[in-house]
């Protein structure tokens, strides 16, 4: 398929997909959000595609949502045609992994947007931001809820009520992302770490995925019974098999998703 707000590039078991409206700092209007939600369903449909990387340009990820067409909205138009917050689950169900490459601008919607991949890896430019309160209203797409799992109250709080960009050593710091880097090397840093998932089993990989955003909606009782029948069912596959075996006969594991 064709897009206008995104690229797509299958290279080496990754999918890269890069947002792509370079004028507007990569806002996220509806072309966008929906064209990126059919790249992810592609890829989740497509078997050649072990793992994700999501990336904007080095100016920014994604500046938020497309402020100009937000600006003539009433309430009964948002409100009624549920507009500007689609629904983040098109991104969270993929079970595929998802990486986010951040440089730049990651705000309002941008910054919640990284926030659904499944780790964030950012080069040492990148500014996190729910700057929306500047704007007469509040994060819609996870910014008070999903931002306050990852750093605390304490920062959340500071960062949606100030509206202040975090840099990317505090991210780090925060646990906001899992590695800054420097700029030139952003993509080689994730597309690496992408292989790496992409080399392991996918069944395993889509097992710890579950499990780990499991912790977010559970209680840890809930969460670490949820992790042992996992742990127990993956003892069915020919993966375990071969990675233990590969382990004992100090051999690389040759994984066949099976
Ligand atoms: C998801 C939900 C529910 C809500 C939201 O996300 S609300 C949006 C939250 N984001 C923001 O408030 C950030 C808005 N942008 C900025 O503050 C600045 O653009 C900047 C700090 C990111 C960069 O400033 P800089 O001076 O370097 O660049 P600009 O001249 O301001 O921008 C270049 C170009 O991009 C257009 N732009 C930037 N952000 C957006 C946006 N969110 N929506 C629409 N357009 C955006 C900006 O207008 C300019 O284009 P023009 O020169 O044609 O006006």
């Amino acid at each position: 398929m064709a897009y206008e707000t995104i690229i797509v590039e299958i290279e080496d078991h990754v999918a890269l997909i890069k947002l792509n409206r370079p004028d507007a700092l990569n806002a996220l209007n509806d072309q966008l959000m929906s064209e990126l939600a059919t790249a992810l369903g592609e890829a989740q449909q497509n078997d050649k595609v072990r793992c994700i990387v999501l990336t904007g340009s080095e100016k920014a990820f994604a500046a938020g949502a497309d402020i100009k067409m937000m600006s003539e909205k009433s309430f009964v138009d948002v409100f009624t045609e549920d507009l500007f917050t689609p629904d983040s689950e098109a991104i969270t169900r993929i079970r595929k992994p998802i990486i986010a490459a951040v440089s730049g601008y990651a705000l309002g919607g941008g910054c919640e947007l990284a926030m659904m991949c499944d780790f964030i890896i950012c080069s040492d430019t990148a500014k996190f931001g729910q700057p929306e309160i500047n704007l007469g209203v509040i994060a819609g797409l996870g910014g008070t809820q999903r931002l306050t799992r990852f750093v605390g109250k304490s920062k959340a709080m500071d960062m949606n009520l100030t509206g202040r960009f975090m840099d990317a050593e505090e991210a780090e710091r925060s646990g906001l992302v899992s590695r800054v880097v420097p700029a030139k090397k952003l993509m080689e840093e994730a597309m690496n770490a992408a292989q790496k998932v992409a080399e392991k089993s996918m069944i395993t990989v889509m097992a710890a995925k579950e499990a780990v955003n499991r912790s977010y909606e559970t209680t840890l009782r809930e969460g670490l019974l949820f992790e042992r029948r996992v742990f127990h069912s993956l003892f069915a596959t020919e993966d375990q098999k071969e990675g233990m075996a590969a382990f004992t006969e100090k051999r690389q594991a040759q994984f066949r998703d099976k």
